[in-house]
């Protein structure tokens, strides 16, 4: 029926040489023929008449409209009783039933949740050191806008510069090519459809050859549209990707120390939350352009065919109010979505990371035999999803009431209010359709946030978490907001040059050799002494121990301490790795290797990678490679060739891990090699063993060497500075604690001392002689062969 009168509209609209008046009256009776129950070739004696000639005939009748003598026929009573029992099983079975049905269900399924409603869960509104989730109705809208914006630049003043702007026009270009083809469409089909009305064999075959050309153009632009978008996705989630890796693999430890408890997962992030903000920014930016211009386009038809005896903009303001309202309503039970929707993806990516864990750590899960408590932490972290998904499902259900009642309310309400006009006579039915039509389409605009709000939220969520992401990782990558904004702007103009083609013309932004990827902070250059003047705090910002020490380029300091003393916290920030300090001084040296307690590696890497890591594997030869690991005593897993895959960190053991580790340092020879008890994995003998390496290698030529151990005695011959970590406790619960210089010699007694070194002379001249015995072994074997 409604198509009937739209392309009876669109007779009229086109000018079509009969001229055809709609008649109300005509068109309503037509309404009623139209009904299933009374067909309209029965109603018309079952002549041989088509359908088509039937509905022109009833409509070419004079034009009568609305009900112009304002009183009921026997008809419209009789009519308006039939409507009454239309739906009676309706009214009287299901809809009770349902009601019931749905009270009954809203009281007895709780027990089916199985979850638990007390579990703690994060905080969003940045209190507590929480992350900030906007969910404002300024947040929701301007605030998103602006935030959505910024990110947006990153790309489009970075490597979508050029691309992403040419991606942009080609879409804008298929978009605009797709709306005329609809209008192209629209077009075609009153004349398709008026082909059964005046049937032509040559009309026939025009129509099918315009259809095969216009469908092979909407092929065309369908298929290209889709394409180019995701190639317009995949190259904005590469940039926004390497850009978000830039800011944030340079202070990884930093971050996770400060911000470990606010900011979950980064690896969600830069993966998922890049992917949702590229495609959702550009579909909701194409909904939002269309949104405005069809609100302008049917502000302003609406307003032309509003009754004369109405203001222009009454009906415009009414769809105005009746959408204001409506997302009033609708952010008032909804604010809380995209708190839910930012607490979705956490426990989600945590509930990730726990199994990743598992995997990981499943050496230890099988030895301890943890794996109860493993299905335990797995089904808390589950539960909080399920808890999450609940609160969720409850607000969404709300939200559902709201929207489904809105929608529908919509179409009585533009009838309640153009009805009167109608039944007085003021506008023609097809008038009055038009307005609803029209109405329709400015309300459906206005109400974008209540159709989209659950879209918007989850947007929101996504954009906020980028946003907050993004922005203390900038924090840490230059404290200073004028060093910051510079570094930043110079980052995204570097990755703008690595995404050209090679040979970009240089006039249109290409540079004559690929930047260098993104580089880390400026730290100080190398030599010179070792400084760190500092009071390092735990992360509470409880005082560990101040710290004032010097180390002169090349000398070999010893760091000693109980457990727990804060040997380790000083390594790290000598290497200006430890974020918690207050009154420093000096910057840390860049030409500097600390190998940390446990060190792990990336997996998988060739033995050749791993030994250079994070060096490229290209920067020695294969010579240097083997040599060194042959000195370290790791020959034997370069039997198979260098270039064979292994998983480093699971298929060495500790101590040979810690022999890679010395390996490293003796390739690459840095100013100062800091080591944290990284030989306690191996016997006494190779530990001394690998000490004498580094002594003869690295600081005979000028390395400095701080190392912190607990069997400092076997290494007091390869150190010349000794400092010790007094703990004490000052009022029975506050540890003190101060560096001290010590003498080894004291410290172990003049004779115990001697005695040592003797110990230690004769044990390196019993490994001389083993290495010589070997390598005599060695050279007989191959003269053999
Ligand atoms: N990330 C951290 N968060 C909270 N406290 C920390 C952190 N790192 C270290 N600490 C605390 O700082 C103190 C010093 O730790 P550190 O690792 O420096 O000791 P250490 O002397 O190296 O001990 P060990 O010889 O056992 O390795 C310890 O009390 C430890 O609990």
């Amino acid at each position: 029926m409604r198509i009937y009168l739209c392309v009876l509209w669109a007779i009229r609209a086109s000018g079509h040489n009969v001229h055809i008046a709609v008649d109300a009256q005509g068109a309503l009776q037509l309404a009623r023929d139209a009904s299933p129950r009374e067909p309209l070739l029965r109603r018309n004696g079952g002549s041989n008449e088509t359908r088509s000639e039937v509905m022109l005939e009833e409509n070419l009748a004079p034009p009568r409209t609305g009900n112009q003598s304002g009183h009921e026929t026997p008809e419209s009573l009789r009519a308006a009783e039939k409507e009454r029992h239309a739906m009676s099983t309706l009214t009287y079975v299901w809809f009770p039933m349902a009601v019931v049905l749905a009270l009954l269900f809203e009281v007895l399924h709780w027990p089916w949740a199985e979850v638990d409603w007390n579990l703690p869960m994060e905080r969003s509104d940045g209190r507590e050191g929480s992350e900030k989730v906007d969910s404002s109705f300024l947040g929701l809208t301007l605030l998103l806008a602006s935030r959505a914006w910024s990110l947006a630049r990153i790309y489009l003043a970075g490597a979508g510069r050029v691309k992403g702007r040419c991606y942009l026009l080609v879409l804008v270009w298929i978009h605009i090519l797709g709306m005329y083809l609809d209008l192209i469409t629209f077009d075609f089909q009153q004349r398709y459809w008026n082909l059964y009305q005046q049937p032509s064999l040559p009309l026939f075959f025009e129509l099918i050859r315009n259809w095969f050309i216009l469908h092979f153009t909407r092929m065309i632009t369908y298929v290209y549209e889709f394409y180019v978008e995701d190639m317009f996705f995949l190259h904005c989630r590469d940039h926004l990707t390497r850009y978000f890796e830039a800011i944030w693999v340079p202070n990884t430890y930093v971050f996770r120390m400060r911000e470990g408890g606010k900011f979950d997962n980064p690896d969600q992030r830069i993966h998922v939350d890049v992917a949702n903000f590229v495609t959702q920014t550009y579909s909701l930016s194409f909904g939002v352009t269309k949104m405005i211009v069809n609100m302008l386009m049917y502000s302003y038809m609406l307003m032309s065919i509003t009754p004369a005896s109405m203001h222009a903009g009454t009906l415009v303001s009414i769809a105005f109010l009746y959408s204001a309202v409506g997302s009033a309503a609708m952010h008032f039970l909804g604010a809380q979505l995209a708190h839910f929707s930012w607490q979705g993806e956490r426990c989600a990516g945590d509930f990730r990371s726990e199994l990743r864990r598992v995997y990981d750590q499943s050496e230890t899960v099988a030895s301890l035999r943890s794996e109860g408590a493993e299905l335990q932490r797995l089904k808390h972290r589950f539960e909080k999803i399920k808890l999450n998904t609940w609160q969720s499902m409850l607000l969404e259900k709300r939200l559902a009431i709201l929207q489904k009642w809105y929608s529908p309310l919509r179409e009585v309400l533009f009838m309640c209010i153009l009805a009167p006009f109608f039944i007085r006579g003021e506008v023609s039915l097809g008038r009055l359709k038009q307005s609803e039509s029209a109405l329709d389409k400015i309300s459906d605009s206005l109400s974008f946030l209540v159709d989209n709000y659950s879209r918007l939220s989850v947007y929101r969520a996504t954009v906020d978490r980028l946003h907050n992401f993004r922005h203390s990782c900038l924090t840490y990558l230059h404290q200073e907001k004028s060093s910051r904004q510079a570094q930043d702007t110079q980052l995204i103009q570097t990755l703008a040059l690595l995404g050209l083609p090679p040979g970009w013309p240089k006039r249109l932004g290409g540079a004559d050799a690929p930047p260098a990827p993104a580089a880390l902070p400026a730290s100080a250059a190398s030599g010179g002494p070792l400084q760190l003047e500092a009071a390092l705090l735990l992360p509470s910002g409880e005082l560990l121990i101040d710290v004032q020490l010097e180390v002169p380029a090349g000398a070999c300091v010893l760091l000693c301490g109980k457990e727990g003393a804060g040997k380790s916290t000083i390594l790290k920030a000598m290497a200006g790795m430890w974020p918690f300090l207050r009154n420093t001084r000096a910057p840390p040296s860049n030409d500097m290797v600390l190998i940390p307690q446990k060190p792990r590696l990336p997996m998988p890497l060739t033995l050749r990678e791993a030994v250079s890591f994070p060096q490229s594997s290209t920067k020695w030869s294969e010579e240097e490679i083997r040599a060194v690991l042959d000195r370290v005593g790791l020959s034997d897993f370069a039997q198979n060739g260098l270039d064979v895959q292994l998983d480093v960190n699971s298929s060495l053991s500790g101590g040979e891990f810690q022999k890679l580790m010395v390996a490293h340092c003796l390739l690459q020879k840095p100013a100062w090699v800091l080591l944290d008890e990284s030989m306690a994995h191996m016997s006494s003998a190779n530990r001394v063993k690998m000490y004498q390496l580094l002594t003869d290698e690295l600081v005979a030529h000028g390395s400095g060497l701080i190392s912190t151990s607990h069997s400092w005695q076997e290494l007091v011959s390869f150190h010349g500075h000794f400092y010790r970590i007094e703990t004490s406790r000052t009022d029975g619960t506050q540890m003190h604690r101060e560096l001290q210089t010590f003498d080894p010699k004291e410290a172990l007694g003049e004779d115990e001392l001697a005695l040592r070194v003797k110990d230690k002379d004769a044990e390196i001249a019993r490994l001389r002689q083993e290495l010589v015995q070997l390598q005599r072994d060695r050279r007989n074997s191959e003269r053999a062969n």
